[in-house]
């Protein structure tokens, strides 16, 4: 049996007649993990928007364990086990932590023992409303709150993006448990290439919607020349 949890197949989408991805193919497998890496605007949050039907595709074909579910609606691929973290933090302002996290629950090993074995802020804080917490709590409320649906692969677009240091410090701890020890499947779109790369397994660049270039994460970790060419990232 193929472990084989989500592939692109050439696939191209966009915004009506405007194409952003083009050709893209890449495969994920049970488990693993992989960084979307480029430039502003190059199609990384369109590519996750993709794989959750909220952007069409216009050619080629999206296949979740090897089924073709590239004209399923969002609603039905969320309940196959494809979970998205969107960039905007949508958590419920009224209800507390603690509610915020149980009202999508589904069963599985997510639960909210595991949550906040990964996330003790949020146990701590379980009874705060959620418009009483900073934006590095949200986030984690966020991510956490996909968890409790007990997906098979997260989609993470831009964790990290404008919080401070030492909650990117607690949240990247975070998802590496959550990769690394409970073997979570991720897509990673991180602005910060070396943290993306040190929590994952594969990586890819995307360069004007297509894919530029595709490593092991450790060995683009090792490779500035590349990391300089399509990221302008100058390694110390
Ligand atoms: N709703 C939309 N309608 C039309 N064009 C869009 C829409 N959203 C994004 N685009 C365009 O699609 C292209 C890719 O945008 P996308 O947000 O996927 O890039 P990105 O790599 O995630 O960049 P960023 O890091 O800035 O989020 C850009 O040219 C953008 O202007």
């Amino acid at each position: 049996m193929s472990d084989s949890l989500l592939e692109f197949r050439d696939v191209r989408s966009g915004y009506g007649e405007a194409v952003v991805l083009d050709g893209v193919s890449f495969e994920l497998k049970e488990g693993s993990s992989l960084a979307l890496l480029g430039r502003n605007g190059v199609g990384k949050s369109t590519l996750l928007l993709t794989v959750m039907g909220f952007v069409n595709v216009a050619r080629g074909a999206i296949f979740w364990r090897g089924q073709d579910i590239s004209r399923m609606a969002p609603y039905k691929r969320s309940r196959a086990g494809i979970g998205w973290v969107p960039q905007e933090r949508e958590i419920f302002p009224s209800l507390s932590i603690e509610e915020n996290l149980t009202v999508a629950a589904r069963a599985g090993r997510w639960d909210l023992a595991s949550v906040y074995r990964l996330f003790p802020r949020l146990k701590e804080r379980r009874a705060n409303m959620g418009n009483q917490l900073s934006g590095g709590e949200q986030q984690m409320l966020t991510i956490a709150r996909t968890l409790m649906t007990n997906p098979a692969v997260l989609l993470l677009d831009e964790p990290l993006e404008g919080l401070a240091p030492i909650i990117v410090e607690e949240l990247t701890e975070a998802i590496a448990q959550m990769s690394q020890q409970d073997g979570m499947a991720l897509v990673l779109v991180e602005q910060f290439a070396e943290v993306a790369l040190g929590l994952t397994q594969d990586a890819l660049i995307i360069e004007r919607g297509m894919i530029a270039h595709k490593a092991p994460s450790a060995t683009l970790m090792q490779d500035p020349d590349t990391l300089e060419r399509y990221l302008g990232l100058k390694l110390g």
